[in-house]
């Protein structure tokens, strides 16, 4: 898979800034960062809601382990410190907050 930054220089931009030595740098850059995952992870929820729509059997019934752990061990390629244990931790807490907003309000068709 190519590199995600290669599509998105601007992400690359930014992460490729040295880390702040400041405390109030390091918030400020925290908070540009943790903007930039909310859009992300609204627009993840978006299309995993249309998935849902999509697939023979949607919702929590047709939880995907293989897919899941596959999403895991692609995304370990690109976040090698948080590596494949909290990574999955971390996207199993995504896909549920996910399937059960997707079970709230369905993607419109
Ligand atoms: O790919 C699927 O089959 C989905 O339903 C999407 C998704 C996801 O949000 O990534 C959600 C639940 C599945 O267990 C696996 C993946």
């Amino acid at each position: 898979m190519p590199d995600p930054t290669d599509h998105h220089p601007s992400i690359g931009a930014l992460i490729s800034r040295e880390v702040p030595a400041s405390l109030a740098e390091c918030r400020q850059l925290i908070d540009e960062v943790d903007a930039l995952l909310a859009v992300l992870l609204e627009y993840r929820a978006t299309i995993s809601a249309r998935v849902q729509q999509l697939k023979p059997v949607g919702g929590r019934a047709g939880r995907d382990p293989r897919r899941e752990a596959e999403i895991v061990d692609r995304m370990a390629r690109w976040a090698p410190r948080l590596g494949p244990r909290r990574l999955r931790r971390i996207m199993t807490a995504v896909i549920e907050e996910s399937l059960d907003l997707a079970e709230e309000a369905p993607a419109a068709r």
